[in-house]
């Protein structure tokens, strides 16, 4: 499976934003996208997940098979907001999630998702009861409780304390160790070993090998 950009331009309120972005990412492949506030990285991910129009060239994935036939149906968005119900709890929003994006046979049990991001014994508050960083989390355990081998993450650890960037880390690397695939934006080294680079907002636009990790 890959995912390729190429010449992959976005706009916003018809101004374009960036243009001429060109990358292919493996499987176990992670990837940064980093550069100044406005430079265009959650846009570029909200192109490549599908919420946005692609303005010019193409983002693509390649061998997805019959499970994964788009970009939109292999991955999972991790966006500035938990995209959880404040009045449920934190188990109710995982099994609402779970169901609404479809059992496969590697998701985690809400539980065990739960004790993965260090939450468990809290699953039965509300949602609207939890921390900041409790909340995202509980919207990290989103990505364990069903299966996606893209996860689009915008500045997945903000709001996280050490310890939970760590744990996060190795969320991460299990993820991309198992197969997976993640592109990141994010202002902030996220311990992603390997990972490649995607600079937005300067001239000379390039993915470099080893970059923020
Ligand atoms: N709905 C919108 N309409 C018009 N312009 C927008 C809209 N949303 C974002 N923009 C503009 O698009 C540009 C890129 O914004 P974007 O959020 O992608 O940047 P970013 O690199 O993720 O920034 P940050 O590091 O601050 O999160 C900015 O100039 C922003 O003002």
């Amino acid at each position: 499976m890959r995912l390729i950009a190429d010449e992959l331009g976005g706009e916003r309120g018809g101004e374009s934003v960036f243009s001429g972005i060109g990358f292919t990412l493996g499987v176990g492949e992670p990837l940064t996208v980093t550069g100044p506030n406005g430079s265009g990285k959650s846009t570029l991910l909200r192109v490549v997940a599908g919420f946005l129009p692609v303005a010019e060239g193409r983002i693509a994935l390649e061998g997805g098979g019959e499970d994964y036939p788009t970009v939109a149906s292999a991955c999972h968005y991790l966006g500035h907001s938990n995209a959880m119900k404040t009045a449920l709890t934190v188990v109710e929003n995982l099994a609402f999630w779970r169901d609404f994006l479809g059992e496969t046979d590697r998701d985690l049990p809400v539980s065990e998702a739960l004790e993965q991001v260090g939450l468990g014994g809290i699953g039965h508050l509300p949602f609207a009861y939890l921390s900041t960083g409790q909340r995202r989390r509980a919207a990290i355990a989103k990505l364990l409780v069903a299966h996606r081998p893209l996860w689009l993450l915008d500045e997945p650890t903000a709001g996280l304390d050490k310890a939970s960037e760590a744990r996060f880390a190795g969320l991460m690397q299990a993820h991309c160790a198992a197969g997976g695939m993640i592109v990141a934006a994010t202002h902030l080294p996220l311990g992603l070993e390997g990972a490649r680079e995607l600079r937005m907002g300067f001239k000379e636009r390039t993915v470099i090998a080893g970059g923020i990790c």
